[in-house]
This record gives C-alpha cells, structure tokens and sequence, in this order.
C-alpha cells in the first residue's frame, strides 16, 4: 500500500514563528513536502531558496485572492467583470509555482457577488476555469479546485465536490482535479468515505482538519481511521495538505500522525 505524504500548510501551522522561519521548522518536525495558499508576498528565488536549504518540496500553492474582508477574498474565478484580474492570477500563479518546482496550483473559486446571480457567477467560473486549463496545459502544472463550505465561506460557489467534479470534467480532468479538503466535506455534506471513493480518481490533492474546530485531526467528529484507510486503499498517491489550526502548539500536536492515520 502507498506510504501517505503529508505536507504543512505554512499558513496554518508553525505560526509561532516568522513565516520565513517555518520551512526550517517544518523540516525540522519531519515534513518532507509544504503548501502555503499565498506565496505573493515574496520573491519566488527567496522561497526557492528557503524549499532548498531546508530539502521541501512545494506542493501547493493558490492563485491570488483579495484580502480578508473583500469580496474577493475567496478567489476571483466566478466574478463577472474581473476576467482579466482572473487572468493575470492565473499567469502570476503558474509563474510561481514554475519558480517553485510547484506541481498544483489552485484556482480559487470566489464567492457570488451581490447582485449578481448564482448561475452567472457559476457560468464565469466554468468559463474562467476552461480559459485556465487551457493556459495551464503543457506547463506541467496540474489545476485544482476546492469546494469550500457554505458555513465558513458562504456564497461560495461550488456546492459540492459532485458540482467540482463536474466543472473538471468539462474542462479536461487530465489536468483539472479536486481538491478535496475533508473538514469542508465534512462540514457541508458528510459521507466521507463514499464520497471520497466515488471522487477518488479525480482527486489530486488531499486537506485534513477536524471540525467543529478546524483543529488536528482526532480533536473532533471525524472518524479518522477509517478514513485514511480508505484513502490508503484507494492507491492515492498525493500529498495530504495538513490545513489546520493547532489546537495547542504545532509540535505537540502532530501524535495524530502516528495514532489515527497510521
Ligand atoms: O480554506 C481552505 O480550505 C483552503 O484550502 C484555502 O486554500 C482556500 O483559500
Ligand atoms: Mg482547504
């Protein structure tokens, strides 16, 4: 059976330090692999430099969102009027992510703005998402999409991971995948396994936390164990992104790897 990978989310974990000073820290803590959503801050030799030194790979990294608190902060994708915003993201992105030696890019998908209406925000984003696939081919860099929870981001707009396959799918799913993140799973629809299984061949990327919290997994109300089981039976060969929030400091937390995902 496949050996699962999982990569720190710089955003999320290690934050009692500098973000420069994470990648030391996750390596340190025995990652081999990291994500981040927003490289943009930095130069991309200065974090090659950092993956580098500190022998990470960079799995991940997002397209450029707004800041928190905007109507873009969860991604530009299905927002009528702001295409070419939406195409110079996905220029910067793949730029990045070549700097990087980065394989997924993920293309955030955005929340319906007001006024607009859901079809027409969701005919943009498929449309935004045809335009970079189209971009992204021949790059080497694979597209992945989220489908966000409703609880925590609403209006976002994807419903489902059925609704995610489906866009990737029309858009060519050798190069567009899920992203499936299991605490916006578990959030808005539950049934992990079945889900998973029935999405596992279109899925190139894997995100784990626990709700309620959005702690380390084993702190809330997924059944863990047999949910890597299932991944691990499925011959998933991805990374798993860990995206979320320590529940009491980043290392002492980390025993879930060797309790409920061994
Ligand atoms: O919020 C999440 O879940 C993510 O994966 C983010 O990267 C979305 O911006
Ligand atoms: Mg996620």
């Amino acid at each position: 059976m496949t050996e699962m990978r999982f990569a720190a989310n710089l955003k999320w974990l290690f934050t009692e330090v500098e973000f420069e000073a994470r990648f030391d820290a996750a390596a340190a803590a025995g990652f081999s692999g990291v994500e981040y959503a927003s490289p943009y801050a930095h130069e991309p030799a200065e974090l090659r430099r950092r993956l580098g030194d500190a022998g990470l790979t960079q799995v991940l990294i997002n397209t450029p969102m707004g800041a928190p608190g905007t109507p873009t902060r969860a991604g530009l994708a299905c927002v009528p009027g702001l295409e070419s915003e939406f195409r110079a993201g996905v220029e910067r992105g793949l730029e990045y992510a070549d700097a990087l030696g980065c394989g997924l890019l993920h293309v955030v998908g955005g929340v319906v703005p007001p006024g607009v209406g859901r079809d027409e925000a969701f005919a943009r984003y498929v449309a935004n998402i045809a335009w970079a696939a189209e971009r992204a081919d021949g790059t080497g860099v694979r597209l992945v999409l989220e489908a966000q929870n409703k609880r925590d981001v609403p209006g976002f707009v994807l419903d489902s991971q059925a609704q995610a396959a489906a866009v990737a799918e029309a858009v060519g799913a050798d190069r567009v995948g899920l992203l499936l993140d299991f605490y916006h799973l578990q959030v808005d629809e539950g049934d992990l396994i079945r889900t998973y299984r029935r999405f596992a061949d279109r899925v190139f990327h894997l995100q784990v936390a626990d709700p309620p919290y959005r702690h380390e997994p084993g702190t809330g109300e997924i059944g863990w164990r047999g949910v890597f089981a299932a991944v691990r039976a499925s011959g998933y060969d991805g990374w798993i992104g860990c995206e979320y929030a320590p529940a009491a400091g980043t290392v002492a937390g980390l025993g879930w790897m060797r309790t409920v995902a061994e």
